[in-house]
């Protein structure tokens, strides 16, 4: 069984093992619940310092067996983008939303709502994030029209404060290809009021050289320990 790629031009993925698929959307989920909850608390410290014990006892559990940073999980596939633990789209990390992005006709949307865990100033998202959410986004972008890069240049204009616990849109489109650059622009709004940008922003992706490739690249498998197959092509183009 496969999946089709949401990209036309990307071959199908294997579909992931469906147990570990579900155990790792649902201890994600369950992580970034117990996230949030850290930061909202105001329970006693007697109560904290007991769920910090049954924590780290939890977290020994799970570190009886773990990766490295050069070995792929096994949930994920680099040519279909599928990454479990992305910060942004990762339905396995806490941290992340996680944002889901789509391709509508040359636009690229998402839509989100952020936690506490993602506050800078009071109540609002912390300027890095919205950094963090605006790569991705715009990174997305390029990678669902086909093309791949690493971000060589990203520039940001914050417009308004971005508030938490609100429905946000976010939106990108590519505004030029060259070799092996890609520039697109995009931006993060209320979702009540979807074209007035409260960040805005340009990214230049560029897709690295055959060395740089191997340099970054070189050592990554998959999960069982086979050299994995990368992102994409030397020309700028996704695989
Ligand atoms: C779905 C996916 C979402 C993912 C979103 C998140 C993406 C990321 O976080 S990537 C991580 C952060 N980025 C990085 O770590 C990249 C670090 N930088 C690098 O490794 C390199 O500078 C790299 C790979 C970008 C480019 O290196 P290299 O392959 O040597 O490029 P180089 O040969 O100098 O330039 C190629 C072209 O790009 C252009 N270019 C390179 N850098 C820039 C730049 N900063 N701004 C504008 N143009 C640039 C060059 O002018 C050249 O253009 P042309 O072909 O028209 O002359």
């Amino acid at each position: 069984m496969t999946t089709t790629s949401p990209w036309a031009e990307h071959p199908a993925a294997p579909d992931p093992d469906p147990d570990l698929q579900a155990a790792v959307t649902e201890l994600g989920a369950a992580v970034r619940d117990l996230l949030e909850t850290t930061v909202t608390t105001t329970v006693p410290a007697g109560e904290q310092a007991a769920v910090a014990a049954g924590v780290r006892g939890l977290t020994a559990r799970l570190a009886a067996a773990t990766r490295g940073r050069h070995t792929l999980s096994a949930l994920d596939d680099l040519p279909t983008f599928r990454r479990t633990y992305s910060p942004v789209t990762g339905v396995g990390n806490g941290f992340a939303p996680p944002v889901q992005f789509r391709r509508e006709g040359d636009t690229v949307v998402g839509e989100t709502v952020l936690g506490l865990r993602h506050e800078g100033p009071p109540a609002h998202c912390h300027g890095g994030v919205s950094a963090l959410l605006m790569d991705q986004l715009l990174g997305s972008a390029a990678f669902l029209a086909g093309r791949w890069g690493m971000t060589a240049h990203l520039v940001l204009t914050y417009h308004g404060a971005v508030p938490l616990q609100t429905p946000l849109v976010l939106t990108a489109r590519i505004t030029e290809t060259s070799g092996r650059k890609t520039v697109v622009t995009g931006g993060i709004a209320l979702a009540a009021e979807p074209d007035r940008e409260l960040v805005s922003g340009e990214a230049v992706f560029v897709s690295p050289r055959p060395e740089l490739l191997e340099l970054y690249f070189g050592a990554l498998t998959t999960a069982d320990g086979s050299p994995a197959p990368g992102h994409g092509a030397t020309d700028g183009t996704a695989l």
